[in-house]
């Protein structure tokens, strides 16, 4: 016979469960809160270390390592706190914090400590105020001034542990900095002894993939350092936090309050975590767009002559605002954003959380707890002032653990930025370079041709076999050169504009690949580059002489500024350190000088360091005809063996060799017999200008022929 329950079985199972309860009460309580804690570390750990789905786009993202730029299908990647993020971030970790007795390290251990404090002064003061309250109601006048001697007395460790943990927190960032961009520095311009490898040039010639390394360098590891310093105690103190004030509460309100408490909390959480937009993939795009307005700004500045000229201030100003409005656009669509979500999660974490609060408070009051405070108006008040600082402090720490979503997402730009410039660098430096290359060199033939990669070995001659020379767009300016030239073999390149004279100078310098033959030169100190438009440093007059050396290099080379002196007034420029006002006046000197005063210069620069060969391209094409013959003679005489381009013939005397491009991807290479190849040319000037005559012959011819028809019309003829 089934069993039927009436009313007072059911009131006395009640009381007898409510029985069982209220004696296990104290063990429920102990279970619920150290399980609450074990759940706030839990659900942390999954909130800040949960991959979310990775998109299509990131996957696109990382396989062509277009962090900073736009994916390949022209669309702006997106980043996300995903497992990609966690582990760019932890190889940025290994930079910033080498080791464990690290000065980071250590700096992290101080911030960590001064958090731990912070907390505790934070739970003794919630305390303090109840106790000051319940002293001012119950009008116990010794009580409140006591409380109030510890209130001044806690503001002391209180006031120097907040400023501490800013102190701590910028020094942080600035160490993070400092670590990043030194290992950024080692591989752009080279650690010492690896100068050949010459990142700076390859990635803005060889490399599409990084299009401002200058606002990477300088602006994005500075936001991403101070970001990761920042992000530390914005996560770990409101974990510490939450711990913390809810297991404290739950002693005053009882672990139930705590229960609703926590429901209601992490469904609202989990709702405003979805409608929260992706912060992090917009904080990438702005310092991508942000970088292009400052790049387009810079090569005005750089170019400003030759626009002034061109009168071409429209173009440059519509190209200007183009990436201003680009990145002002943008920016008012993430505040629209910021805007819409800031009023929902103040919605959420201020208000709706605040009420729920209260209502936690109030448990003490309206139902008793065992082992609560006094039931008078002290007690009660006392409780709730201590209770309403605590689940104050309690949801400002929720709070934080919510906007430090944000900053992760933010974080998470940064970290994508910084390391795909480190990504890139590593590949740059390993050879591996992506540009978009030119249609011809998707046909077959060229590509196998791309495919290819040749050596370099070191010897004291100039030699290559059968190398092509191709342009980083993979345009083939030659499919296979051959020339040998020994120390003192002067060699001449001669050949149309862009056929490739300056390229072959390239490989020698070890900037561009070489992608098949052999080739054969000697170490790249052995060689000075003076180009057309020479290169002028920051620094002093002797600076520019003496560049890349120092002035501590030029003395351990037994150099003086009498010597110097000497060398400029191989150029005829001696006159020049006394208008500046002497060897160590700084200026910008590319402005100072007039074009043919920095070719005399880089001269003297070529006649200081009395390198093994000397490449000169064009560069004394500003030069009087008489200056340029004294330096070439001086150069031939000090033994220096010269590759120079130019079209002056009067320059051919000073060459036994000469490489001759066709314009059409063939060359000669050949002895040069300039008296010879004088005489030709004289030949063919007198030939050409003959040609020049010949339509004006034959209109007179025609001429004459018309004029004896005409009279042998006429009946009285001549
Ligand atoms: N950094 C680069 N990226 C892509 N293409 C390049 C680069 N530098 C040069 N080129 C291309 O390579 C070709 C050869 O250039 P190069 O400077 O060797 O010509 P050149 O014979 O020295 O010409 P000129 O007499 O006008 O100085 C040109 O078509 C040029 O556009």
């Amino acid at each position: 016979m089934a069993a039927t329950l009436t009313g007072p079985d059911v009131k006395a199972l009640l009381a007898q469960l409510s029985a069982k309860y209220t004696k296990h009460r104290p063990l429920f309580q102990k279970f619920i809160t150290t399980s609450y804690v074990l759940y706030v570390l839990a659900v942390s750990y999954r909130r800040f270390s949960r991959p979310a789905p990775v998109s299509q786009r990131t996957k696109s993202s990382r396989k062509s390592g277009k962090d900073g730029g736009a994916d390949s299908d022209g669309r702006p990647p997106r980043v996300e706190v995903d497992d990609v993020f966690y582990e760019r971030l932890s190889r940025l970790l290994k930079i910033v914090i080498p080791s464990m007795r690290s000065k980071e390290a250590l700096l992290l251990a101080m911030h960590s400590s001064f958090l731990v404090f912070r907390t505790v002064l934070s739970l003794y003061v919630a305390d303090l105020d109840g106790r000051i309250v319940s002293s001012l109601v119950r009008a116990q006048f010794g009580q409140f001034l006591s409380n109030i001697l510890r209130w001044l007395l806690v503001a002391i460790p209180a006031t120097y542990t907040n400023s501490m943990l800013g102190y701590i927190q910028n020094k942080l960032a600035l160490a993070y900095r400092t670590r990043l961009t030194e290992e950024v520095m080692g591989m752009y311009l080279g650690e010492e002894g690896d100068e050949d490898s010459k990142v700076f040039y390859k990635m803005a010639n060889l490399d599409d993939r990084i299009k401002n390394v200058d606002q990477m360098i300088t602006v994005d590891i500075q936001r991403f350092s101070t970001s990761l310093a920042a992000i530390y105690s914005n996560i770990a103190k409101p974990i510490l936090d939450v711990c913390l004030y809810n297991w404290q509460l739950a002693q005053n309100v009882g672990a139930e309050g705590l229960i609703i408490l926590t429901v209601v909390v992490q469904s609202t959480a989990a709702l405003l975590r979805a409608l929260t937009p992706s912060f992090g993939t917009y904080a990438a795009q702005e310092a991508a767009l942000s970088g292009s307005l400052r790049h387009s700004h810079s090569r005005l500045m750089e170019s400003a002559e030759e626009v002034a000229f061109f009168g071409g201030e429209e173009t440059e100003k519509y190209l200007i605002e183009r990436d201003y409005f680009s990145l002002i656009k943008h920016m008012n669509k993430v505040l629209r954003m910021r805007a819409w979500h800031g009023v929902v999660e103040e919605g959420i974490v201020k208000w709706l959380w605040g009420s729920l609060g209260l209502c936690i408070c109030s448990i003490p009051v309206f139902f008793k707890l065992p082992g609560g405070k006094s039931d008078d108006l002290g007690g009660r008040t006392e409780g709730f002032v201590t209770n309403r600082r605590l689940l104050l402090s309690s949801s400002d720490a929720i709070g934080r653990m919510m906007y430090s979503y944000k900053d992760l997402a933010e974080l998470a730009g940064y970290t994508s930025r910084v390391s795909s410039l480190i990504d890139t660098m590593k590949a740059v430096k390993a050879g591996k370079y992506e540009k978009a290359l030119v249609s011809s060199a998707s046909v077959e033939d060229n590509a196998r041709v791309l495919r290819g990669r040749g050596e370099v070995f070191e010897s004291e001659d100039i030699e290559f076999i059968n190398v092509p020379i191709v342009s980083p767009n993979g345009d083939i300016l030659l499919r296979s050169l051959s020339f040998h030239v020994k120390p003192g073999q002067h060699l001449l390149i001669v050949g149309p504009n862009g056929c490739g004279k300056s390229s072959l100078f390239r490989i020698l310098g070890g900037l561009w690949p070489v992608y098949g033959g052999i080739v054969r030169k000697p170490a790249a100190h052995e060689f000075t580059y003076i180009p057309q438009r020479p290169y002028l440093s920051l620094g002093t007059l002797r600076d520019q002489v003496i560049y890349p050396h120092s002035k501590e290099e030029m003395q351990m080379r037994g150099i003086t500024d009498a010597d110097l002196l000497a060398i400029l007034a191989v150029v005829q420029m001696e006159h020049i350190v006394e208008r500046e006002g002497g060897w160590d006046v700084a200026r910008e000197w590319k402005d100072a000088l007039s074009g043919g005063d920095k070719q005399r210069i880089a001269m003297a620069r070529l006649f200081y360091h009395e390198p093994k060969y000397a490449i000169l391209d064009e560069c004394t094409s500003a030069v009087p005809l008489q200056i340029e013959r004294i330096m070439f003679e001086h150069a031939t005489r000090r033994g220096i063996t010269l590759l120079t381009v130019s079209h002056r013939s009067s320059l051919w005397q000073y060459h036994q060799m000469i490489l001759q491009y066709d314009g059409q991807g063939g060359y000669v290479f050949t002895k040069l017999d300039p008296a010879k190849r004088l005489k030709l040319q004289e030949e063919k000037q007198a030939l050409e200008a003959k040609l020049l005559e010949v339509p004006k012959m034959r209109a007179r011819l025609e001429e004459l022929k018309r004029v004896r028809e005409d009279r042998a019309k006429t009946p009285r003829g001549i």
